[in-house]
């Protein structure tokens, strides 16, 4: 159950919206006078409070997508909603971690950088934004670093930092590009399961962009696996309890093995991609969706 404290701030008329909706979400980009299809026919509700993982090759379009539900691009096709109503531009409603270890403004605090965001995104006043600041620099762990800038912090601190700033804004949907990606496995690891920890407290809606299936399996509670190029849904898959298995379970291995056969087998194929033209397919235990929906 998310803190009252931290919960996200949420415009929704009734608990029944999803959190965000994708309905038949294509992009597309013009290069060299071409045009570029990055993603085609996107269905998806994201329930609130889940955390959708976006998983599949390289210029699938994952980070377009995220940067579409931000209000970065819009659609070539579809709608995207939150809370119901459509996205039209960035806000602090959809707060966004990258991999970018420096993401913070470089000439403020720590602390100062959350003060900031809470007094020009929120409108909250001095003494509320340092208590609110304070209170997340502990969840997050870094109370001993508050006062310092951010280049003196390691990547995983500068990455602790960057989504410490994003939820102290209480965002109703907090959208992570490969925010560990360029970190040593041990600390990308730690940063794992810490995230989890605070999605669990915070209640926020994540939206989590990898190319790596143990990862997505760790941070999930639902994972979207995507075709190739253009990137369209390939396979939905929910995992019991809102979790996937531990590592080191039998069952982590399999899973990662049936996913990593998903991605494979339409890498060199994308043509004869199972799902294309028919509504996304979902598995309800952990299955592909190609099992599911074929046997
Ligand atoms: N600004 C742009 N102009 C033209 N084409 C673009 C632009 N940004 C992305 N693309 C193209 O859109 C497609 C999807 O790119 P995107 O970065 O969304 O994929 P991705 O799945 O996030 O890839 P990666 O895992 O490598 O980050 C690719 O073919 C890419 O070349």
């Amino acid at each position: 159950m998310a803190s009252p404290a931290l919960a996200p701030v949420s415009d929704a008329t009734t608990a029944d919206t999803p959190a965000l909706t994708l309905d038949g979400v294509s992009l597309a980009y013009v290069a060299d006078g071409r045009r570029v299809t990055a993603v085609e026919g996107v269905t998806l509700d994201i329930r609130r409070g889940e955390r959708l993982v976006l998983l599949g090759p390289s210029g699938c379009g994952k980070s377009s997508l995220l940067r579409s539900i931000g209000g970065f691009l819009p659609p070539s096709a579809g709608r995207v909603l939150l809370d119901g109503r459509p996205v039209s531009r960035p806000g602090p409603d959809r707060m966004m971690v990258l991999q970018d270890f420096d993401q913070l403004l470089p000439w403020q605090t720590v602390r100062r950088n959350l003060i900031s965001a809470l007094a020009w995104a929120r409108g909250t006043r001095r003494a509320e934004a340092e208590a609110v600041a304070d209170d997340m620099l502990r969840r997050v762990g870094l109370a001993r670093v508050a006062d310092q800038y951010p280049h003196t912090l390691s990547g995983g601190m500068k990455q602790r930092a960057a989504i410490a700033r994003a939820l102290v804004l209480r965002p109703a949907v907090l959208l992570m590009d490969e925010p560990f990606a360029a970190l040593d496995a041990m600390t990308r690891r730690r940063m794992q399961e810490e995230l989890l920890a605070l999605c669990e407290e915070t209640g926020v809606t994540t939206v989590f962009v990898t190319h790596a299936i143990d990862e997505a399996i760790v941070i999930g509670s639902r994972i979207v696996v995507m075709t190739a190029h253009p990137g369209r849904v390939r396979a939905v898959i929910d995992l019991p309890c809102g979790r996937g298995p531990d590592r080191g379970d039998p069952a982590f291995a399999a899973l990662e093995a049936r996913i990593g056969g998903l991605i494979a087998d339409q890498i060199g194929d994308p043509g004869t991609e199972a799902t294309h033209g028919r509504p996304e397919a979902e598995a309800t235990d952990g299955r592909p969706a190609a099992e599911a929906t074929d046997g």
